[in-house]
């Protein structure tokens, strides 16, 4: 038992303090050395290798270094298809830089990186563009390469616990991991920033929101310790506000462990500041958790630099909580902080006892409510476009019955065989002018020549692009309701009468004086107009 007594942290002499960033967030940070855990044949195994899937092969390096090929990671099962496969790098010409597409990790070839967001001792984490589908997100790539299968394991862990956890709202949402050359590469949504840097920035948060805040985090742990699996390393470093600015999510799933195969074993603890007092007799629980949420809380809502070795390190262990930081917040909270923070972890209360607070009770009623109302009026906008969608239809389709049905009307009506009367010549122009006769031609087609406008010249003038002359007689057909007094006309027309003169039956033929276009479904109809000129 001795081998996994942690050191103790070194005595240290000072006052609590209001935290202060110095630019560098990790240089309060003591970690007190990690002892190596024996690798035991009964002991705990970081991955059960059965169910892991190191599938499909996407990288571009030499596959006799089966390292240098990305390989996909995933835990999930087969109902997870997706899960096992990587999705094939973009286009080698969409990548910026035209140095051997060989020599790129599959990192390089999907991804544009565009920011660090964060490092821990673990990983660094990279803000990047899918260069697949332009949208964003977080890249994990692990900082140390695999030093060997053990570690290698210990590693792949994580994305087993992502996957576990990525569909709670209050954890991160992962997408996918792989691994090449030595190295875990682990895609999940982007956040906007963790607590930690939302503290940075705000300073005071109000004391509703630390309520909020410990609400989605105690549903985070409650679903880990549901499951018997403890987190280990709560701390606002590794909560991550989501992009609504609101849910606090749950991250870095690196140092979870299982309760029952853990104990001692395998275990590693987290940040000392947010340390449990019975980490360091080696006893892994999931009241350290609650301790660690516990004294997370108590920095959010004070506003409180943790020490993280020293005097006050150990009295904040046994129960003492400074008063100066602790008055400046309500009885209520204040209560719930220490009942998190008792020194026995067997007096913490628990995940589940801590949710049935009045106060958090009633927010989660509010959530549930408020959730309702949400996806009820999120129904009903969608019923009201899909309602919407069909009336419109409904509108087209009585739009086209009628149009139809005035089609059908207009097509079988009877058409009365044109007797054109013969008058005699007319002795000036006037009379001439009513002579002419009313002809109506109706070109039929679906050509894109027919579709076009047609005038008579076209056709009376030699230049007949639908050579209607050739057909002998134009038909006279009553098919339009015409406006028989319709006064429009084309200057052109006047030309191509004197043809119609000599070369028409119906030259002497009386007729309105009027020529029209009208189209009406790829019909043309035409009359002739006798023009003055
Ligand atoms: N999905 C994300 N979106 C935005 N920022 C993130 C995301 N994941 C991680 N970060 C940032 O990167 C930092 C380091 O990530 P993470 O805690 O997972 O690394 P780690 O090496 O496991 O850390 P630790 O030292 O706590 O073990 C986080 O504190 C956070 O600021
Ligand atoms: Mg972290």
């Amino acid at each position: 038992m001795d081998l996994h007594r942690l050191p103790l942290p070194e005595l240290r002499d000072d006052k609590h303090r209001h935290k202060q960033f110095n630019g560098n967030e990790n240089s309060n940070r003591f970690r007190p050395p990690k002892y190596k855990p024996r690798v035991s044949q009964g002991g705990y195994v970081a991955v059960d290798n059965n169910n892991l899937n190191r599938s499909q092969s996407l990288g571009s390096c030499s596959a006799n270094n089966s390292s240098n090929i990305a390989h996909a990671i995933s835990f999930r099962g087969v109902e997870f298809p997706d899960a096992n496969t990587l999705p094939a790098s973009p286009n080698v010409h969409d990548v910026s830089s035209s140095t051997d597409f060989d020599d790129r990790s599959h990192f390089e070839l999907c991804f544009e990186r565009l920011a660090k967001l964060g490092e821990g001792s673990f990983g660094e984490v990279f803000q990047v563009r899918d260069r697949s589908d332009g949208r964003l997100y977080a890249v994990k790539i692990s900082k140390q390469l695999f030093r060997g299968e053990q570690y290698r394991a210990e590693r792949l862990e994580e994305v087993r616990r992502y996957e576990e956890f990525s569909d709670h709202e209050n954890c991160i949402r992962f997408i996918r991991a792989w691994e090449q050359y030595d190295r875990l590469y682990m895609q999940m949504e982007l956040c906007r920033e963790s607590l930690d840097q939302y503290l940075q920035r705000c300073h005071q948060i109000p004391e509703e929101r630390i309520w909020h805040i410990l609400l989605d985090l105690l549903r985070a742990l409650k679903s880990l310790h549901d499951r018997n699996l403890i987190h280990l390393d709560i701390k606002p470093d590794n909560v991550l506000i989501g992009e609504d600015d609101e849910t606090c999510k749950l991250a870095d799933f690196g140092l979870v462990i299982d309760v029952d195969r853990a104990n001692s074993q395998h275990a590693t603890e987290g940040d000392s500041r947010y340390m449990a007092p019975e980490i360091l007799q080696g006893q892994f629980s999931k009241a350290a958790d609650v301790f660690s949420l516990g004294i997370a809380m108590l920095e959010l809502a004070c506003y409180m630099d943790l020490p993280s070795n020293g005097p006050l390190w150990h009295e904040l262990r046994r129960g003492i909580l400074p008063e100066d930081f602790i008055d400046k917040i309500s009885k209520e909270l204040q209560l719930v902080i220490k009942s998190m923070m008792m020194p026995d972890p067997a007096d913490r209360l628990t995940t589940d006892q801590l949710l049935s607070h009045p106060k958090l009770q009633k927010m989660q009623k509010n959530r549930k409510s408020l959730i309702t109302v949400n996806k009820l009026s999120r129904s009903f906008r969608k019923s009201r476009r899909v309602v919407y969608g069909k009336v419109c239809n409904w509108k087209s389709f009585a739009y086209r019955c009628l149009f139809y049905l005035l089609e059908l009307l207009h097509l079988y009506k009877p058409i009365a065989p044109a007797q054109p009367t013969i008058t005699p010549a007319p002795s000036s122009p006037s009379t001439c002018l009513a002579a002419m006769p009313r002809l109506e031609y109706q070109l039929v087609g679906s050509t894109p020549i027919a579709n076009r406008d047609c005038y008579a010249s076209d056709f009376l003038t030699g230049d007949d692009p639908l050579e209607l002359s050739h057909h002998g007689t134009p038909h006279v057909i009553n098919s339009t309701p015409l406006n028989h007094n319709q006064s429009s006309r084309r200057s052109s027309l006047g030309k191509t009468i004197p043809t119609l003169e000599l070369d028409s039956p119906f030259a002497n033929v009386s007729s309105p004086k009027v020529f029209d276009t009208s189209s009406f479904r790829r019909k043309k109809l035409f009359v002739l107009d006798y023009d003055d000129e």
